[in-house]
């Protein structure tokens, strides 16, 4: 996906101008980096070490200069407009001049773990935003703020051993050349604390709106809808995380811009007075101002019909313009006349590959580095740290996996990553010790199977109360139908670790085995049943096994379904009688009082154990003489 930064935009560019705390020179943001490489080579002064012609990466020693303002020379005063393109992230082969910028300027790479992408401080990253230091700043500000001189560079001191380390380091961990250098532990600490890191990261415009592409790709009409504000009502329909919400909100910055007004309530808070609230004020604006309004309302399934059709006339008449976000079938949960004045979006559970360019977004965003797996190097082998603030870093894999194990959602991806950097800054593990001696920590790793204890999976890989419930119960039961016992115990295992009721798939089992197994192994019923009593006795987790033996039994066992078409078969034909019901032929019916017997209430039946041959009688209706429901389809 393209993501734009201010560099790609001549105006933008202007607006994100900076100091070059060196010389002083101010110049756009997207320039900095290239100009500081060389500034810094020409003011030698300006650092702790006399400087190295390959170093074309910022070193923390260098950090150390940006404190030190100097005199610029004629040569570099017109340097920030002719700028050279910057190798040093080149030379290491890391960065990748196809990958696109984040929003705060770092690069991304398209492909994980193929490519790796730069770190924040990368070719065409902003510095680090003023207010990390001080912990407000969100992520996003990143490209926008510059503050070197706020900054502390952690290992400045440090000379020629953190000059080699950094150098070293940024060969090891992927990081690219022209980085001031990586934020400090604690930095990152403020920035992922008090708020969701998947809010922080809430993209707002259609550029950095990733995946998606049936829906709102470039070709789509949707798109070109949205970019020319004409937003029809809209009911967004997918799973968890997939940027329903996000979407709202690109949607609700772009109305901003075109005098629109964007409400928006929640249907598990929001009550009817509210609606009409918004409603009337609608309409006032519409009249008064001739402004649009458009109503966005998250987890719209959850309003009841009633309530949904409170909008039903305004949206008819474009007093609003609704847009509805839902987890849940609309077919099911929105009313059909609202869902035929609303354009159903489809969103899908994001792929992997969005998972990854939303996380490393936000990894990058941070000041995050990645350790490539594919470079092995042991990062004590470069120096220790004595800062007392350790860089931190992630395992490439770290975010592999987070984007896998997310599931398609991006806002349990971020927060996975976010409890698994939190969790592990608190605990400050650091990479170890080199030649027996223990270093003060230079650097914080995020590991793998941090990020799996970041994640709750159960969260994650199964919704209970949506769309998830029902096609993993579909699933198994179809599984056990097609007696593929092993199919069937994976989606009974989606569907318990992922916190399902054990009960409720017990009392599918149930069904099951009179609907699918039937009289072909009558004792499959009495299993089901057995299971379910045993769920209900132990409870779970010791009741899992009790499942997954009846869900193994009902698959091997034999199938008959028909008992169930038969009953079916007289369903559809109770249902489908034109006029009032046969009566019961009175043989049939029982005769407790003189009166019924006067009335021939019994007469003629013929009641079979006291006949030794097979008894001629009729026992349905007159009119259904001779009709055999199970060899006679009536559906
Ligand atoms: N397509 C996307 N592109 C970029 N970021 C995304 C995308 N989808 C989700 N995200 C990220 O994940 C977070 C959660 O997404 P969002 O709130 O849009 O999900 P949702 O589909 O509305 O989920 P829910 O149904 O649970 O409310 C967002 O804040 C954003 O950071």
């Amino acid at each position: 996906m393209e993501v734009s930064g201010p560099e790609d935009d001549p105006l933008l560019a202007q607006l994100h101008r900076v100091q070059c705390p060196v010389c002083q020179q101010a110049m756009p943001a997207a320039h900095i980096n290239a100009h500081l490489d060389r500034c810094l080579l020409l003011h030698p002064a300006g650092l702790a070490e006399p400087a190295q012609p390959r170093a074309k990466r910022r070193r923390p020693s260098e950090t150390a200069a940006l404190k030190q303002p100097a005199t610029p020379t004629a040569a570099e005063s017109s340097e920030g407009e002719a700028e050279e393109p910057d190798d040093g992230g080149d030379s290491e082969g890391r960065e990748s001049d196809d990958a696109p910028p984040t929003p705060s300027g770092a690069r991304l790479l398209p492909d994980f773990p193929g490519a790796r992408p730069a770190s924040p401080g990368g070719k065409g990253a902003g510095p680090r935003p003023a207010a990390a230091a001080g912990g407000g700043a969100s992520p996003r500000s990143w490209g926008e703020a510059e503050a070197p001189e706020e900054e502390e560079a952690a290992g400045d001191a440090d000379g020629e051993d953190d000059a080699g380390r950094w150098d070293a380091g940024a060969a090891a961990f992927g990081a690219p050349g022209g980085r001031p250098r990586a934020p400090a532990a604690e930095e990152v600490r403020q920035l992922l604390q008090g708020k969701p890191l998947a809010d922080t990261m809430r993209p707002d415009a259609l550029q950095d709106f990733v995946g998606q592409g049936r829906a709102v790709g470039p070709e789509t009409l949707l798109r070109s809808l949205l970019e020319a504000s004409e937003v029809p009502s809209l009911i967004l329909w997918g799973p968890p995380g997939c940027g329903k919400t996000t979407l709202a909100h690109i949607i609700a910055n772009n109305s901003k811009k075109h005098s629109i007004r964007f409400v928006t309530l929640s249907a598990t808070s929001a009550k009817t007075t509210d609606v009409r609230d918004v409603i009337k004020q609608a309409q006032n604006e519409k009249r008064f101002f001739k402004r649009r309004t458009i109503l966005f309302i998250d987890e719209i399934h959850r309003f009841n019909k009633s309530q949904q059709d409170t909008f039903l006339p305004h949206v008819e008449c474009g007093t609003i313009t609704l847009i509805g976000a839902t987890t849940e079938n609309p077919s099911f949960q929105v009313n059909a006349a609202l869902l035929s004045r609303c354009r159903v979006i489809v969103l899908e559970k994001l792929p992997v590959e969005a998972v990854v360019t939303i996380l490393m977004r936000a990894v990058n965003s941070l000041g995050i580095q990645v350790l490539d797996s594919s470079r092995p190097a042991d990062p004590l082998s470069h120096g220790s740290n004595s800062s007392s603030e350790p860089s931190v870093f992630i395992e490439d894999k770290a975010v592999d996996t987070l984007a896998h194990l997310s599931d398609g959602d991006a806002r349990a991806g971020l927060n996975g990553l976010q409890l698994a950097v939190l969790a592990r800054l608190s605990a400050r593990k650091t990479f170890g010790k080199k030649g027996g001696q223990s270093y003060s920590p230079s650097r914080v790793l995020v590991t793998e199977s941090d990020v799996k204890e970041g994640l709750q999976r159960s969260h994650i890989l199964y919704d209970r109360a949506g769309e998830e419930h029902y096609n993993c119960i579909s699933a198994l039961h179809k599984s056990m139908r097609g007696s593929d016992s092993s199919a069937a115990l994976y989606w009974l295992g989606r569907m318990l670790e992922g916190g399902e009721d054990p009960l409720y798939v017990a009392r599918r089992l149930v069904r099951f085995a009179s609907e699918d197994v039937g009289l072909a192994d009558p004792s499959a019923l009495t299993q089901a049943v057995a299971t379910y009593q045993g769920c209900h006795f132990i409870g779970m987790p010791e009741c899992e096994v009790l499942l997954a033996q009846c869900v193994v039994y009902l698959a091997r066992a034999p199938k008959s379904v028909e008992v169930y078409s038969a009953y079916n078969n007289v369903k559809a034909c109770l249902r489908g009688h034109q006029g009032p019901l046969p009566p019961v032929p009175l043989h049939l019916r029982n005769a407790p009082t003189r009166l019924m017997k006067d009335l021939g209430y019994g007469q003629g039946y013929k009641y079979n154990p006291a006949y030794s041959e097979p008894v001629e009688q009729e026992y349905l209706p007159q009119e259904l003489r001779g009709v055999d429901f199970f060899k006679q389809r009536w559906c």
